[in-house]
């Protein structure tokens, strides 16, 4: 008779509401072959028996899962299936043949008397278990309150059916391969109970030969996420343990804490069309009460939704993605890795990438595969071997101790158990020494990654013992298609220019660029640049410019006017002060922003001047000091207003009719490239404007520069006793640019000196404007150690002053001065604000302010703003008659201050583009007494506190 040998073949699932399945074929021998493994159901049965050792997670208790156990309804069906159902209403139903695998997390739920939740991972598609359907089997009604109560103190809590994984000792040696059938509360206690024999095939073995499923596994093997993994795995290894996402204690969070939870239902009926690592969206997905899936937590935003989950969706990082990834196909793995680099650059990103490589199972190289069992562990938040770490929180000396201990156990499942530290610049320095002291000894499996931005904040030690990663900005272009490929996706319509323009503003973050653009995805219009502009609170590069073209103009009125409607509604002044200083690193670069005007564009045209460049880059340093006056001031508009009227002072008036900029080129055509010492030696001014802060605009000095600029100017001198007179004794000690003009302080150390220097003053005035190409105001003092020597002389009730002279490089008209004596320096104005008397007397449209004082006469010329066009000295003819300027002659108003010949508004304006608004500090000042009536400077005073401006037209001081 013949004889037909049957065996069990015994497969378990759990279906979408949580119910258990046990499946049990009988599978016929044939040629002394079997088909499957035979195990005896009562392994099984054993194994789900053996829930009752399953503690309560939160009480540690383990009676209450015992309850449930014990309630267990076991059913066969009309497919020769058992049917395992825990009787009340927690059924059980698989609804579908083509789930590949199961290994799930059951979440009991208050609200639903079933077990309503649970969690998937998903299986290969390599996957050849086999899943029948099973009739659905209702629970009676007797136990439905003792459910309800399990419902109720499970309510969240995850009970988590986890497929054994080879042990990580396998990999270390260490003292476990995992015990059949064993079912475990922790996987901590599983290795302690586990057996102890040796498993040390490499990890890399473990990528290769997959296998099929068999009987002999079924309990734990159905469904298996990755075959592979299961070939190692000690035979039918059911295991069912508690998994609590709860801290640790130790500041490490158990998932990651960026990554998308696993919260919902995962049990897809067709996984392969949703690919892990497509987007978040495959990690979202719940089952309703039809068992039907639907999106329940949507990826809060396209950065989430579009993390990169591999190296090759890594943007714009393609050195390091290789790199690392040959550093795991090398098997070099470090034990220290450092990611930094700019904010939003994919760093996290790769770290956790990297992560999962480390423990792919995927034979292929492109890791991390995204499908094998560690890739899904991994990728839904739930890998136990990779871990981020709360660098804050690990600050505390004990805890990060316990850490280290916690580094030292090996792995649960994984080949290395991964700890991510990110924003690592946060950790202490004790931290970092605890964890540098044993960085060695830890064992192999223990891998670091500690991400920051900030590389300069952690110890040199640290990172010269760590392998470094940097992460470069990403660049524009990258950007764009990432965001092109995005909208594509998302079905957003948008301008290619406005991706353009979102790129160039997020500064090399890809993160900034998706934020932006998820901002505006919201609003379900089509993204324009126009919209973009509205919306981040920018103005446009044509408005720009057209500002920036003002400001360089000395268009005062103008500048201001725009500055202030820009800034009332549009942009915040910092980001305004930002586009600005942007704008002109573009200019300067002789980068065109797309999309700007043809008149707009030349300005970015490669033959600006080097005096326009030094104008723009003069400018780019008074942007940049605005900047942070600006964060720390209230009042933003006006200083950044204030600031924007500084910007033309760094170069010759600007001709507002002219789009390029125009800056009077220096007569001493070598002068820029002759010098050696850098960038602030091609002009001696670009460097002086250091001290923004202290409300001055200057007073930096280099000496070296100086020394220079007094050697050109002397040299440049004709009368060669003057030239031996001013290099023997004169020493030029500053320059400050202020309202476009260079204030050149002179010291001499004799008074005769000074008076003597004074006498040339107009030669000196313009040899300095030459050699500048500013215009000069010139003071002339003694020096502070000959002033120290005549103390004697002081009063402290008068002070001492500036003489000040001021030479205009271009300005049509001038004011005046100079004594009755043609040729001899002008005599200073001895008198101070008390004596000063205001004339009442109009002079046309400008106001005439007469201060006399003993034989001197001054004026003050204003116009109807109250701004001080120019201030003059007896009759106007000393000066012209001393400069042999006719051109100037013709513009000099008359004494007679009730005309308006000689006094044209024009002229006038012209001139107090440059310098007007000084005059408001306009003093006279009454000296000491002889022979300091001139020279002196008033330490104590601010230097601001102007004495009387002499003024000369350009070609007079010629
Ligand atoms: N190189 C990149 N490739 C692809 N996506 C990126 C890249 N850089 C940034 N992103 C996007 O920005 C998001 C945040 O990136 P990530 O957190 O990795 O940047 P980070 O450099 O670590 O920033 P931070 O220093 O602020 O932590 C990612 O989810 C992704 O959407
Ligand atoms: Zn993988």
């Amino acid at each position: 008779m013949d004889t037909v040998t049957f065996c069990l073949q015994v497969d378990i699932a759990i279906s979408f509401d949580g119910s258990v399945v046990i499946f049990i074929f009988f599978v016929k021998l044939m040629d002394g072959r079997r088909h499957s493994v035979d195990v005896p159901i009562s392994r099984a049965l054993i194994a789900l028996r053996r829930v009752r050792s399953l503690r309560d997670p939160s009480t540690n208790s383990m009676s209450k899962l015992s309850t449930l156990v014990d309630n267990l309804n076991w059913e066969t069906n009309s497919n020769n299936a058992i049917t395992l159902g825990f009787e009340n209403s927690c059924h059980i139903d698989t609804k579908d043949n083509n789930v590949p695998g199961w290994s799930g997390s059951a979440l009991f739920r208050e609200d639903e008397q079933h077990l309503s939740d649970h969690e998937l991972y998903y299986g290969s598609r390599n996957c050849n278990s086999r899943l029948v359907t099973p009739g659905i089997v209702e629970g009676s009604d007797e136990n439905k309150a003792q459910s309800d109560r399990y419902c109720k103190d499970y309510g969240d809590k995850n009970i988590e059916f986890a497929l054994p994984a080879p042990s990580s000792d396998c990999m270390e040696g260490g003292d476990s391969c995992n015990e059949p059938d064993e079912i475990s509360m922790h996987p901590e206690k599983r290795r302690r109970g586990g057996s102890k024999s040796k498993c040390k095939k490499s990890w890399h073995n473990k990528r290769e030969g997959l296998s099929r499923v068999t009987a002999g596994d079924v309990s734990s093997r159905a469904g298996s996420p990755c075959l592979s993994m299961f070939d190692e795995a000690p035979k039918g290894g059911a295991r069912m343990s508690f998994h609590r996402n709860e801290d640790d204690g130790c500041g490490i969070s158990s998932c990651w804490s960026r990554s998308l939870k696993f919260k919902e239902s995962n049990l897809l009926p067709n996984v392969e069309e949703r690919p892990l690592l497509l987007n978040g969206e495959s990690l979202d997905c719940k089952y309703n009460s039809e068992g039907v899936s639907t999106y329940m937590e949507s990826p809060k935003s396209l950065c989430h939704k579009f993390v990169p989950k591999s190296f090759d969706e890594l943007v714009g990082q393609s050195i390091v993605a290789t790199s690392l990834l040959n550093s795991i196909s090398n098997r070099q793995i470090a034990p220290l890795y450092l990611f930094h680099g700019p904010r939003g650059t994919g760093k996290t990103s790769a770290s956790k990438i990297f992560a999962a490589a480390l423990n792919c199972l995927s034979p292929e190289i492109a890791t991390p595969c995204g499908l094998c069992q560690e890739c899904v562990l991994f990728f839904s938040g739930r890998s136990r071997d990779v871990k981020e770490v709360d660098s804050v929180r690990i600050n505390r000396i004990e805890r990060c101790r316990s850490f280290i201990k916690k580094a030292r156990t090996p792995p649960v499942f994984s080949r290395f158990k991964v700890y991510v530290i990110d924003e690592c610049h946060l950790l202490h320095r004790e931290t970092w020494d605890t964890i540098m002291n044993n960085i060695e000894e830890l064992p192999r499996h223990v891998v670091f990654i500690m991400v920051t931005p900030n590389l300069d904040k952690l110890p040199r030690s640290v990172v010269s013992k760590s392998q470094r990663y940097h992460f470069q900005k990403v660049k524009e272009v990258d950007i764009v298609s990432t965001l092109g490929k995005i909208c594509v996706l998302e079905g957003i319509d948008f301008e290619q220019e406005a991706l353009n323009f979102i790129a160039n503003k997020s500064n090399g973050s890809l993160r900034d660029a998706e934020m932006t653009l998820d901002q505006l995805s919201l609003l379900g219009k089509k993204i324009t640049v126009s919209l973009v502009y509205e919306v981040n609170g920018v103005v446009s590069d044509d408005e720009l410019l057209d500002l920036l073209h003002l400001a360089l103009s000395s268009d005062a009125s103008n500048t201001v006017k725009r500055a202030r409607e820009l800034m009332s509604s549009r942009i915040d002044p910092l980001q305004l002060a930002s586009q600005l200083a942007n704008l002109i690193m573009d200019i300067l670069a002789g980068k065109c922003p797309d999309g700007v005007s043809e008149v707009t564009k030349k300005f970015f045209g490669m033959d600006n001047s080097e005096a326009e460049m030094q104008q723009l880059s003069h400018a780019l340093k008074i942007l940049s000091q605005t900047e942070k006056q600006l964060r720390m001031s209230k009042n933003q508009t006006t200083w950044l207003t204030a600031a924007l009227l500084q910007l033309s002072s760094g170069g010759s008036p600007h001709d507002a009719n002219d789009a390029k900029l125009s800056t009077r080129h220096s007569q001493d055509g070598d002068f820029q490239s002759t010098t050696s010492t850098g960038e602030s030696l091609k002009h001696p001014l670009a460097c002086t404007c250091q001290n923004a802060e202290s409300g001055k605009m200057g007073m930096q000095d280099d000496k070296g520069n100086l020394e220079l600029v007094w050697k050109r100017a002397v040299g440049m001198c004709t009368s060669s006793s003057l030239k031996k007179f001013l290099q023997k004794q004169g020493k030029l000690v500053s320059i400050r640019l202020t309202q476009g003009i260079a204030v050149a302080e002179l010291v001499f150390d004799r008074p005769d000196h000074v008076s003597k220097a004074e006498k040339s003053w107009k030669v000196i005035a313009s040899v300095l404007q030459q050699t500048l190409s500013y215009n000069v105001e010139l003071r002339i003092n003694l020096s502070h150690n000959a002033s120290n020597k005549h103390d004697k002389f002081k009063k402290p009730s008068f002070s001492l002053f500036n003489c000040s002279r001021r030479v205009h490089l271009k300005s049509q008209f001038s004011a005046e001065c100079g004594s009755e004596n043609s040729g001899a320096t002008p005599t200073t104005i001895i008198t101070s604000d008390k004596y000063v008397e205001t004339c009442s007397s109009e002079c046309g449209s400008h106001a005439a302010h007469m201060c006399c004082h003993g034989k001197e006469l001054f004026k003050t010329i204003r116009n109807n703003d109250g701004n001080a066009l120019s201030t003059s000295v007896g009759t106007p003819n000393g000066l012209l008659q001393d400069s042999n300027a006719r051109e100037a002659q013709s513009g000099a108003y008359p004494l007679n201050e009730g005309s308006n010949k000689g006094c044209p508004s024009v002229a006038f304006k012209s001139r107090s583009k440059t310098g007007a608004r000084e005059f408001l500090k306009l003093h006279c000042w009454k000296t000491a007494m002889f022979p300091f009536r001139k020279a002196w400077q008033l330490r104590h005073q601010p230097v601001s506190e102007r004495m009387v401006d002499y003024t000369l037209h350009y070609a007079a001081a010629n």
